[in-house]
């Protein structure tokens, strides 16, 4: 799983990036490649609105998945079968093109003593989405996020989205959906709890 686990370190002011100026003169070189006048009245100010739509598309890059994942409780009664939280959609954006990818993750864990709050995990799915992603590395970093903080029995995570680069261009083929699962801990040497994790899955679509 490592291998495909790329890391991301966070970056701050000494890390080279480019400024705000930088970037909006970057999209009016890409305006005006495409042939479009960035000088004309309805593109005056979209360069600067394109880099504040990355901020926030791209805003993952500031954010670490330990962070959130940091608050835990152990007071739930004893509970220690699997918390499935399923259907969280997300956008990110593929690598290769710069295209968004659209889709929803699964993400289950058996706990091992402690619990995470319900929206850490939706949170989680964000910061990795808000980068830009394959399919398979995003899969892997969600897994390993709640694996290394929460330490828990097994994690399960399954995404299945739809690639605008294989929609909008290129092969041109809507609709097409791809899956892609990791499995740690007992959901990995488990094929039972891999199963349990399909059947919740389907079982309350
Ligand atoms: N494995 C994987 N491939 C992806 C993902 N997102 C996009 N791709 C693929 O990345 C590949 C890049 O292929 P290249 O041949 O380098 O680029 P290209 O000429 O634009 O390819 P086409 O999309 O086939 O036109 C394409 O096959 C995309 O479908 C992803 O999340 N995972
Ligand atoms: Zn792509």
């Amino acid at each position: 799983m490592d291998a495909i686990v790329k890391n991301f370190p966070l970056l701050d002011d000494t890390s080279g990036r480019p400024t705000q100026k930088e970037a909006e003169e970057a999209v009016r070189v890409l305006l005006r490649w495409a042939g479009d006048d960035p000088e004309r009245e309805g593109l005056k100010d979209t360069p600067a609105r394109v880099v504040k739509a990355y901020k926030e598309l791209f805003g993952g890059y500031d954010l670490a998945a330990e962070d959130v994942l940091g608050r835990t409780f152990e007071e739930v009664a004893g509970y220690d079968d699997m918390v499935l939280v399923k259907d969280i959609p997300f956008f990110s954006h593929c690598e290769h093109h710069m295209v968004p990818i659209i889709g929803k993750a699964h993400v289950a864990y058996m706990p091992n003593g402690r619990v995470l709050g319900l929206s850490k995990i939706a949170r989680v799915v964000d910061i990795y989405a808000r980068r830009l992603q394959t399919q398979e590395t995003m899969t892997a970093q969600i897994a390993k996020a709640i694996d290394e903080t929460l330490a828990p029995r097994g994690v399960a995570v399954m995404i299945e989205a739809e690639h605008m680069c294989m929609a909008m261009r290129g092969v041109q083929k809507q609709g097409s959906t791809t899956l892609t699962t990791t499995f740690t801990g007992s959901f990995q040497t488990d094929p039972a709890e891999q199963a349990r994790f399909m059947t919740m899955l389907r079982g309350f679509k």
